[in-house]
């Protein structure tokens, strides 16, 4: 097991990647806190099944766009486990939508939610780490996006390469405290950010094509390189961006 007894929060961990990647820290041994904005079932799902791996799941409602959320999950997952050693940034939204007419709100709230959110989160998860005096882990959800364009994806990709550029930034600042700061950047996963734009069978037979494994990833397919970056395997690894994509991303021609 890489993570035993580690205590990990996961923003957006009610779906999609962010439960993935809960079972995963729990399937290494770790106990785990998740943020979702709608909670719910889902979340009450994702508790159910890192449970059944033994560990401990408390789940923590809350809008990542709002700096109050990351005190609020920080402190509950103190209270219900003690301390904070790996945090993944994960929670993030991509309404498609073309450029020439992209509503102000939708890249307001696209900003806030992915980098914003990551911001504050990163910063209340590092202030703990720091202040229990034995560094720690954060791994943040980037994208191949943060690489390359989407034309209905202009208000999220920058999004996704300003989270890594804050892995980058936030490596610096905190490589001193023993805090490493890392980014994963999956290709097309399918979840329910992207169930609309994929159920266009030929815009999904496309990515496919593109993709030398020869399938979309699952969310599983996350798990894996979160729980690397976050354990003491990658003890000298940071400020580095690992793609997950299938080899989507050098498949020029
Ligand atoms: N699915 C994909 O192809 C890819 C996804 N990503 C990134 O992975 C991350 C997770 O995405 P998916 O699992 O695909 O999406 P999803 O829609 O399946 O799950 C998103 C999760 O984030 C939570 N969330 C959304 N807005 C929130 C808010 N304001 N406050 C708190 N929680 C919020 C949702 O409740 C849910 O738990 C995102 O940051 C996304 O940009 C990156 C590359 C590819
Ligand atoms: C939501 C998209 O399908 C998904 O998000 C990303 O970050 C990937 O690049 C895909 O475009």
């Amino acid at each position: 097991m890489l993570l035993k007894d580690k205590v990990v929060l996961i923003t957006g961990g009610s779906r999609g990647i962010g439960a993935a990647v809960a079972v995963e820290m729990a399937k290494q041994g770790a106990d785990v806190a998740i943020n979702s904005n709608s909670g719910g079932a889902a979340a009450a799902e994702v508790i159910a099944a890192v449970e059944a791996h033994g560990r401990r799941c408390i789940s923590v409602e809350g809008d990542v766009a709002l700096p109050e959320t990351a005190t609020a999950f920080v402190n509950a997952a103190v209270e219900a486990f003690g301390r904070v050693d790996v945090f993944v940034s994960n929670a993030g939204i991509c309404p498609f939508h073309a450029f020439l007419d992209m509503p102000a709100e939708t890249l307001k709230r696209t900003m806030e939610v992915n980098l914003h959110g990551a911001y504050f989160m990163t910063q209340a998860a590092a202030n703990q780490m720091v202040k229990q005096g034995n560094g720690g882990a954060i791994v943040a959800i980037s994208s191949i996006s943060a690489l390359v364009g989407g034309e209905f994806q202009t208000h999220y990709t920058p999004t996704k390469a300003g989270v890594h550029s804050l892995m980058q930034s936030c490596a610096i600042a905190l490589g001193r405290h023993g805090i490493r700061c890392n980014s994963v950047l999956p290709g097309t996963i399918l979840t329910d950010i992207n169930r609309d734009d994929l159920s266009d069978p030929a815009k999904r037979e496309y990515m496919e094509g593109r993709i030398p494994l020869g399938r979309l990833g699952q969310p599983e397919d996350i798990g894996g390189a979160v729980a690397f970056l976050a354990s003491d395997m990658a003890a000298y690894v940071t400020g580095a961006a690992l793609l997950v994509d299938g080899g989507a991303f050098v498949n020029l021609q």
